[in-house]
């Protein structure tokens, strides 16, 4: 397990070298974020249309993120990806009811099996006929050049299959935190989900992380103990640490026969018959068997153990089970089904994917357990032309239309493609439809089902089905698409802000253009990741989650976009925030001849908690500011947000309050209002002891026990606070810690060496904290010889 995680993080690591900058290192200049620039974002329904010269023309400093050009606060994160279904090609005709539609994800750690299971589920359902094996990067789901040669999955595949005649939609999702957006893109549009663990690793740092966020949005799911054929393997183990780690009530509905190299099948504890497997090749067959006599014991004491939280759900079976009845196997799955669906309870399955044993029953268990569209309370939204006015959809094709946009894809055939849930009516080819959050129409070109890369034509999408729609020009990822007579916004999707940038530039002149538009396609495709450009210092720069992120971004330029570029060495993106209110009065006046200007305006800067963002307040009483001067104070804050007073950084969860102010008759304009805000913003901000914060994250450092001291030391050196020290299997020890990112640059090679390759890593983003002084007056130093220079 450790190597096999050192592999893919040196494979990171060794194409990062061009981001230390080795060769050319391109520096990355506080001066993107100074005060003296200004940002002019490009709107996504512009650029279509735009040029490269309107785009990065005249601006000296252009910037371009999807969900900021759309107007979405700075606050918002996460998002949304997934796939779609599809009946015949009849129109408006439901093959499948709506009862027997399963939209689910895959998710867990980093390496789990999630891709490997998935294609199983393809081969096993009848939708592959040839199975694609990860390391042999033949994988279907894994259809991007760079999955395939790393073997790790990067954007969210999506598939649609069938298993005892209900349909189901895949969504394989990436477990490496960088990614962590597709996870959530996808948690944003499923039904229910399969959560796998490694049964040698058992809970691992990112199933926490996928775990904490399928809680978030209420996700009901299935745990998948994969690799019990693994050496070390141990399915009990795993489930302690769902209770311990997750917090969660695990339903055991399977135990396995052997483990390791024994392993062979399980017991199904709710038909109480043995599963066994007559072979680990591809297609092996199962026949069902009496339980073997050494798990009968232990068999009767899971079963009981299961039913006992089974009929907890049902008075009815609770008083016929204290009476000594026990259900019958209908209400058994019943039951199950009910308490998955509430999250009462997790039910538990093992098996090896890799190895063919457990796959069918996995499939059962989906159709049995997880819910459909009609078992999930409907969709809440809201009135487009007023958010106070709560809309419901319910799952039903006789509703009015709505559904999700929930990501983009390029695609070098059909050009731009937007992945959609159906939530509610139907969606016909060549129809329009509105995009409720722009109040624009767009017209349906073609529809398309997706299979992993390859895709069929549809006429309609129907209540619960997920399609690709080509052609759409203002829809971005998270807004709705609703019958235009019946509008809703549904609840959109956060995005989570880039955590580090490195300087990027091309190789040569010529292909500035081309490098801007890949970029522009990139971003359009991928929330988390934003760029920049500041003409008056030639810099691009481009901003992610993480080296991973970024590393992926520079390679799709190179292979997609045929743009060869040098890459500077990552930065932080550092944030600003203040540590007290502060109230400050500024007056704007100037008076040049003819007519003057004049602005007088209090505002209050108050610090919000953590992920508060920015908000804007009015307390005006009495017309002391008129109403028509007071989006001039928003937009002259919001202008500034952008550029902190410290270091030039994001300014994050502060409130800006505008209390009082007066006017002039003759002189006050929109204008002077902005100017007078901007000066307010400079000298509240600092009267409100501003502070700069930095991205802590969560390190766990798997290494032999002869290096823990190297490696515990090394942290030390790093700024870094060891939370415990823990056993893993294989006498190996795991030491969690919390690091600042701005330390974390290139340790895989670091550790690497200190550990002669045996000792891996992984790491998430837990935290903003306050950079420590001296470390901020480096900062604020930098960017004042940057602005000088
Ligand atoms: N022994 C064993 N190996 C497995 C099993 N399932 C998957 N693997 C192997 O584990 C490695 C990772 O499998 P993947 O399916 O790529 O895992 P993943 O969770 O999709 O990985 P990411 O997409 O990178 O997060 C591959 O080498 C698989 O062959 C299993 O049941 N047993």
């Amino acid at each position: 397990m450790a190597a096999e995680s050192v592999t893919r993080m040196s494979s990171a690591a060794s194409s990062l070298c061009n981001f230390n900058g080795s060769k050319r290192s391109v520096p990355i200049s506080s001066r993107v974020n100074s005060s003296r620039t200004r940002t002019r974002c490009v709107k996504v329904q512009s650029l279509a249309s735009a040029s490269m010269s309107e785009l990065f023309g005249n601006s000296r400093l252009c910037s371009y993120n999807a969900s900021r050009s759309s107007g979405l606060s700075q606050k918002t994160k996460k998002n949304g990806f997934s796939v779609f279904a599809m009946a015949a090609a009849e129109e408006e005709k439901r093959t499948v009811p709506l009862k027997d539609y399963r939209n689910i994800g895959i998710m867990a750690h980093i390496d789990a099996g999630k891709t490997t299971t998935t294609e199983r589920v393809l081969y096993y359902t009848g939708r592959n006929y040839k199975i694609g094996e990860v390391h042999e990067g033949t994988a279907t789901m894994d259809w991007m050049e760079q999955e395939q040669e790393r073997g790790i999955t990067i954007t969210s595949a999506a598939t649609t299959t069938f298993w005892n005649k209900h349909r189901i939609n895949i969504i394989d999702t990436p477990g490496h935190v960088d990614f962590t957006l597709e996870v959530e893109r996808a948690l944003r549009v499923l039904d229910g989900a399969i959560c796998l663990f490694d049964s040698v690793a058992g809970v691992e740092p990112q199933s926490e992380t996928v775990w904490r966020q399928a809680d978030k949005y209420g996700v009901p799911r299935i745990c998948f103990v994969n690799k019990m054929d693994r050496l070390g393997a141990n399915f009990f183990r795993t489930r302690d640490m769902i209770i311990s780690n997750l917090g969660a009530k695990p339903l055991v509905l399977q135990i396995p026969i052997g483990s390791e190299d024994t392993f062979k099948g399980l017991v199904d504890l709710v038909t109480m018959k043995a599963v066994v497997w007559s072979g680990e090749e591809l297609g092996a067959k199962f026949s069902y068997e009496d339980i073997p006599a050494d798990l009968q014991e232990l068999a009767e004491e899971y079963r009981a153990a299961m039913i006992e939280m089974v009929v907890e759900l049902d008075d009815d079976a609770m008083e016929q089970y204290l009476e000594g009845v026990e259900p019958d196997e209908e209400t058994i799955k019943k039951l199950i089904r009910k308490g998955t669906i509430s999250a009462s309870f997790v039910p538990v399955l093992c098996g090896s994917a890799f190895k063919n044993k457990g796959v069918q029953p996995l499939l059962d268990a989906v159709v049995d357990y997880l819910p459909s569209p009609v078992d999930l309370p409907p969709m809440k939204g809201t009135d487009p032309d007023n958010p106070e006015l709560i809309i419901e959809r319910g799952a039903s094709d006789d509703e009015p239309f709505s559904g999700l946009a929930f990501k983009i894809m390029n695609d070098s055939f059909v050009g731009s493609l937007t992945f959609v849930r159906v939530y509610s009516g139907k969606l016909t080819a060549g129809s329009y439809v509105l995009n409720a959050n722009k109040g624009k129409k767009e017209r349906i070109g073609r529809l398309l089902e997706m299979h992993a890369n390859s895709r069929e034509d549809v006429k309609t999408a129907l209540t619960g089905d997920i399609v690709a729609l080509a052609g759409l020009k203002d829809t971005i990822t998270g807004e709705t698409l609703s019958d235009p007579e019946k509008p809703v916004v549904l609840e959109r999707m956060d995005f989570p802000d880039p955590v580090i940038k490195v300087a990027i530039e091309p190789k040569t002149k010529a292909d500035i253009d081309k490098m801007a538009a890949g970029l522009i396609k990139l971003a359009q495709e991928d929330p988390s990741f934003h760029f920049s450009r500041d003409e008056e210092i030639n810099q691009t720069v481009i901003e992610g989650m993480g080296e991973l992120h970024l590393e992926i971004i520079v390679d799709r330029l190179k292979r997609e976009f045929k743009v060869e570029a040098n890459v500077g060495a990552p930065q932080v993106n550092y944030r600003e925030s203040i540590s007290r209110t502060a109230e400050t009065k500024y007056v704007h006046k100037k008076q040049s001849g003819g007519s003057g200007q004049f602005a007088d305006i209090t505002v209050r800067f108050e610090p919000m908690e953590a992920g508060g963002g920015y908000e804007f307040k009015s307390e005006i009483k009495g017309g002391a500011v008129p109403k028509e001067y007071i989006p001039g104070v928003m937009k002259g804050l919001e202008e500034c947000m952008s550029n902190g007073v410290l270091a030039g950084f994001p300014v994050v969860d502060v409130r800006a309050v505008l209390v009082d102010g007066s006017y002039h008759d003759v002189d006050s304009s929109v204008l002077a209002f902005q100017l007078a805000a901007r000066g307010a913003f400079r000298e509240g901000m600092r009267k409100a002891a501003p502070q700069l914060l930095e991205p802590i994250m969560k390190v766990e450092v798997v290494t032999p026990e002869e290096h823990l001291g190297d490696v515990i030391g090394d942290l030390n050196s790093r700024r870094g606070q060891i939370n415990s020290f823990g056993d893993k299997p294989g006498g190996l020890k795991v030491v969690d810690a919390l690091v600042p990112l701005a330390e974390m640059f290139s340790y895989v090679s670091t550790l690497r060496g200190m550990t002669k390759g045996r000792a891996s890593y992984v790491m998430q983003l837990a935290k903003f904290d306050v950079v420590p002084q001296h470390i901020q007056n480096q900062l604020a130093t930098k960017k004042e010889e940057t602005a000088a220079a």
